[in-house]
């Protein structure tokens, strides 16, 4: 048995992140994913979807074998659960693979890092909807 680990925040979701997900659990038997919390999303604009939602939507996909809610304070403490043997990155998540890799080494973990490819569309991106939403918003709004 193979189990692969995906993570990611998964606010609106699109066809990106189920080709992502489609892609991450051709690579073994089950796949795992952890959700980030709220509170541990900085790098980007604060989710809509508050993360039980998040957790909710995510688990229901067809290549999704077990989701999970990432831990507030240790992204070490879920991998000791999971004991991944693949852990994959989506094309613009911020870590190495090498150095993730060295992190996971030093704290007893071995799984290979495997970083997977970008799928385009227009609205392959929940920021790129959440813009559109405020554009047409803007362009529907009555004149004063
Ligand atoms: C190996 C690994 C473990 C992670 N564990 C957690 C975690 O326990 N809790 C959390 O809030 N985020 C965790 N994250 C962070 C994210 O789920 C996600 O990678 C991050 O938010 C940036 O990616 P995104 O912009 O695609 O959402 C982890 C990321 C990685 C690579
Ligand atoms: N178009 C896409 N093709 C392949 N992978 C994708 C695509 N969109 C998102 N992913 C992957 O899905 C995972 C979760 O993505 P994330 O929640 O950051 O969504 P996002 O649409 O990229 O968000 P944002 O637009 O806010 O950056 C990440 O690993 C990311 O690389």
């Amino acid at each position: 048995m193979t189990r692969v680990l995906a993570t990611g925040t998964f606010d609106i979701l699109h066809p990106g992140h189920l080709y992502f997900l489609e892609q991450a659990k051709m690579l073994g038997d089950e796949l795992y994913v952890i959700i980030s919390r709220d509170v541990n999303v900085n790098h980007k604009p604060t989710p809509i979807i508050p993360e039980k939602q998040r957790l909710e939507m995510v688990s229901a996909l067809k290549p999704v074998d077990f989701a999970l809610l990432g831990s507030l304070t240790d992204y070490f403490e879920p991998i000791a659960e999971i004991q991944p043997d693949i852990i994959v990155l989506g094309f613009d998540q911020k870590f190495q693979e090498k150095e993730l890799e060295e992190a996971l080494n030093k704290r007893g973990f071995f799984p290979k890092v495997m970083r997977l490819p970008q799928i385009g569309g227009d609205f392959y991106s929940s920021r790129a909807i959440a813009a559109e939403i405020i554009e047409r918003k803007k362009k529907h709004r009555p004149i004063e």
